[in-house]
């Protein structure tokens, strides 16, 4: 077991290093990644999920490369623009509605930033934001009617509840996706029944790894876009496993967030090329692996948090029987 610690490029839902554990299997590496504010339940998926890449694998690929977006942090318009047009990628996600700003400027930066990253695209580029559940229904449809000015592609996580999502579905043209309703929700699959989404986001450790995610694609019924969580390649490899092996893949994925990164545990990072990152699994490097090793501290933490994790894993599950929602 190895603890990691890299800087943030660019700060990135309030954090500026990105942390985790990486396991070894019979079948490779796996990674542990959880943000500090997800609990031991949680973080039970997510050790699934590394549990799965280090001892199963994953099902067989249906395709060799996958088309990603670039992904946008709250940062000025020039920035934006500059990384949009660095990156190579056709499809720019835009992160908008950054917490803690005052709401009139926060609508106005939004504005600027979606604007440059259009320009930087050209018309036949496609332009997404996500919202992280920040906006009220109101507005959420008066941000999204004035960002539709760029042409937007969707609108991720508007609001909070699947209600509220529901009804800006109603109000706007744009298609909403669901992420935060789906990962942290305890039935991903009431998102369907509330007609609260058009597209499903699906990150691999929040979902408990790829098999998981896999029948969640199915359950839900709607297309899928595959997104990371902001991890090292050893992690963004089980996220290209899982658009490999999705029967349609409709969108680009979130998946070049690697730039987002200072650095990364293996030497041939999981970067995009003309906007598609080639399906693969890199092996971290020893000299990697060294650079980034957490300090003590930081390490009995994170094993800490492994262990936890583990004994919910482990024991048997108190709920199963009223839930009615297990594979
Ligand atoms: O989808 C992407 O483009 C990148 C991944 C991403 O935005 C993300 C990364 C870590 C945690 C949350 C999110 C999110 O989609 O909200
Ligand atoms: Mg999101």
């Amino acid at each position: 077991m190895r603890v990691y610690s890299i800087p943030m490029r660019t700060r990135f839902r309030g954090i500026t290093r990105r942390e985790g554990v990486l396991i070894q299997g019979p079948a490779g590496w796996g990674e542990f990644s959880p943000f500090a504010e997800y609990g031991p339940g949680e973080c039970a998926r997510w050790l699934a999920a590394a549990r799965e890449a280090a001892h199963d694998g994953w099902p067989a690929p249906l395709r060799e490369t996958i088309p990603v977006n670039v992904t946008i942090p709250a940062v000025d318009p020039e920035r934006a623009h500059e990384m949009t047009r660095v990156s190579g990628c056709r499809t720019a996600k835009v992160k908008v509605a950054e917490r803690g700003i005052d709401p009139a400027r926060s609508d106005a930066e939004d504005l600027a930033r979606v604007e440059a990253v259009r320009d930087a695209l050209g018309p036949d580029g496609r332009v997404r934001v996500d919202v992280n559940g920040a906006w009220d229904v109101d507005r959420a449809a008066r941000m999204i009617r004035r960002l539709d000015r760029f042409d937007l592609e969707y609108v991720e996580q508007p609001c909070a509840t699947l209600e509220e999502l529901a009804r800006v579905r109603r109000l706007v043209d744009v298609p909403v996706a669901a992420d935060e309703s789906i990962r942290r929700a305890e039935d991903p699959l009431k998102v369907r029944a509330a007609g609260a989404a058009d597209i499903a986001v699906l990150k691999v450790q929040p979902l408990g790894g790829v098999r998981a995610a896999l029948r969640v694609a199915e359950q839900t019924g709607l297309p899928v876009v595959v997104s990371s969580a902001v991890e090292t390649s050893v992690g963004l490899a089980a996220g290209l496993a899982l658009a490999a092996a999705l029967p349609e893949l409709p969108y680009a994925c979130g998946l070049a967030t690697l730039s987002l990164l200072e650095g990364d545990v293996v030497v041939d990072p999981l970067v995009p090329v003309d906007g598609r990152i080639p399906v693969r699994r890199p092996e971290p490097d020893p000299g990697a692996l060294r650079r980034y090793e957490a300090g003590a501290d930081e390490g009995a933490g994170w094993r800490r948090r492994v262990a936890d994790a583990q004994a919910l894993m482990d024991a048997p599950p108190v709920i199963a029987v009223t839930r009615g929602v297990m594979p």
